[in-house]
């Protein structure tokens, strides 16, 4: 039986995949709101799940199982049973700020009265104050700044399935996030892989659990092989964290090199996959704007090292890196935009650069890019773009929307 998780590379052909149909979450809040739930416009509802349809779609029409992280976590709970969701729920509250206390017993109260489903629903889309009946008296309620709105935040990051947990191998890592906007996400994806019944006691292996305080992102982390991984030092991961999951993986895996790229800390570019993806058995995206003169960029080749400490090699010259862990000879890197100065920066906002692939040389993409989109063509790949009017507002492209959970070895 192959295991529920099995990602052995970038491009292997797709055969399950997780999404997020964007829900209430991503317009439940007003513009002020909006850079601490790190987005940056409000994406009217109805069109992007319209588009969301539509890249699920395109997905399934080519031969992958689309499944819901929504549905996921909701039969996880319900296979899990009553101790598990209250426990799941428990946790929620105390990661939202209610440890204890009478608005934790209002919102739990609350939470419980509804379907698993629509509890679920319910966490991720947000707890208005309005909503119940009932207003707090005690004194740190009352001494809190009483016009804000909700009990428990809208989660609108969450159709970024790709970030809070990555797949590797015959296993995952269960991300500790950066910002408080996120961080409770990957609440969901420890309670999938622990009682839903697809994914439970199945041997699959959790490289790195969300308990931690260092911090890494999905979005950083890029299967190259069976061998070799390539994860961002970012905004949103830290040095640490990569050496933390590397020795993890060297210990108990057959994963024997990691590649740290170092892109800038920025919002942009908050992930290393929106900068730079595998496409192809020797073809990447690349955004021009990452790279400095001569095309150089920060490079440690991290490798296993005496008594589980752990080898580094800095390097600069990203084309002569990738070539040798991968064993090219030689590699064709695709710049966002065509090099363009003024599309490059549109595209790459846009994620022009965040390509997701279904099999080698097929990948999906946004119908906006349509210069980087062109000029992947021009390379001899199979383009399917997608629409992406709303769905761009979160500043994430097919790659973040998709977790995936198969692939074909290749
Ligand atoms: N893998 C990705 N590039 N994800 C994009 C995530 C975008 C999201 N608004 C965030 O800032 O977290």
């Amino acid at each position: 039986m192959t295991s529920p998780i099995h990602v052995m590379s970038e491009i292997g052909k797709l055969k399950v995949v997780m999404l997020k149909r964007p829900d209430v979450e991503v317009e439940n809040f007003t513009p002020d709101m909006m850079p601490r739930l790190l987005f940056d416009d409000i994406p009217y509802l109805p069109i992007a799940q319209k588009e969301h349809d539509n890249f699920a779609n395109v997905l399934r029409e080519n031969g992958t199982e689309v499944l819901y992280l929504e549905k996921l976590s909701a039969e996880a709970l319900d296979d899990g049973g009553e101790e598990v969701k209250q426990n799941f729920l428990q946790q929620m509250l105390a990661e939202s700020g209610y440890v204890a206390g009478v608005t934790h017993d209002a919102l739990k109260e609350y939470l419980l009265s509804m379907s698993t489903q629509d509890m679920v629903n319910k966490i991720m889309g947000g707890v208005r104050k309005n909503e119940l009946d009932f207003v707090p008296a005690d004194l740190v309620s009352a001494a809190e700044e009483n016009d804000y709105p909700f009990f428990m935040d809208p989660m609108p990051n969450l159709y970024f399935t790709r970030d809070p947990a990555a797949s590797i191998g015959d296993g995952l890592s269960i991300n500790h996030m950066t910002f408080a906007a996120r961080q409770r996400e990957s609440l969901f994806m420890e309670t999938i892989i622990k009682y839903h019944h697809r994914f439970a006691n199945k041997g699959l292996n959790v490289w790195r659990d969300r308990n931690h305080d260092t911090r890494i992102e999905g979005g950083d982390e890029l299967v190259l092989s069976d061998h070799v991984l390539a994860i961002g030092v970012s905004q949103r991961t830290s040095a640490d964290a990569i050496e933390d999951i590397a020795k993890n993986l060297f210990a108990k895996s057959h994963y024997d090199k990691v590649i740290a790229i170092k892109i800038p800390h920025n919002h942009a570019m908050m992930h290393l996959d929106t900068v730079f993806t595998m496409i192809n058995k020797d073809q990447f995206t690349v955004h021009p704007g990452i790279l400095g003169e001569g095309g150089h960029i920060d490079t440690w080749t991290i490798t296993p090292g005496k008594d589980g400490e752990l080898n580094l090699d800095h390097r600069t010259d990203l084309k002569q890196v990738l070539k040798d862990a991968l064993n090219l000879d030689d590699l064709d890197l695709i710049p966002t935009g065509n090099g363009d100065p003024i599309i490059a920066g549109r595209e790459q906002w846009n994620d022009g650069s965040n390509t997701l692939a279904i099999a080698p040389g097929v990948v999906v993409t946004y119908n906006r890019n349509y210069v980087s989109n062109e000029l992947l063509r021009k390379h001899g790949l199979k383009v399917i773009d997608v629409l992406s009017s709303e769905l761009s507002r979160g500043r994430g492209g097919p790659r973040c929307m998709s977790m995936p959970l198969v692939r074909e070895d290749l």
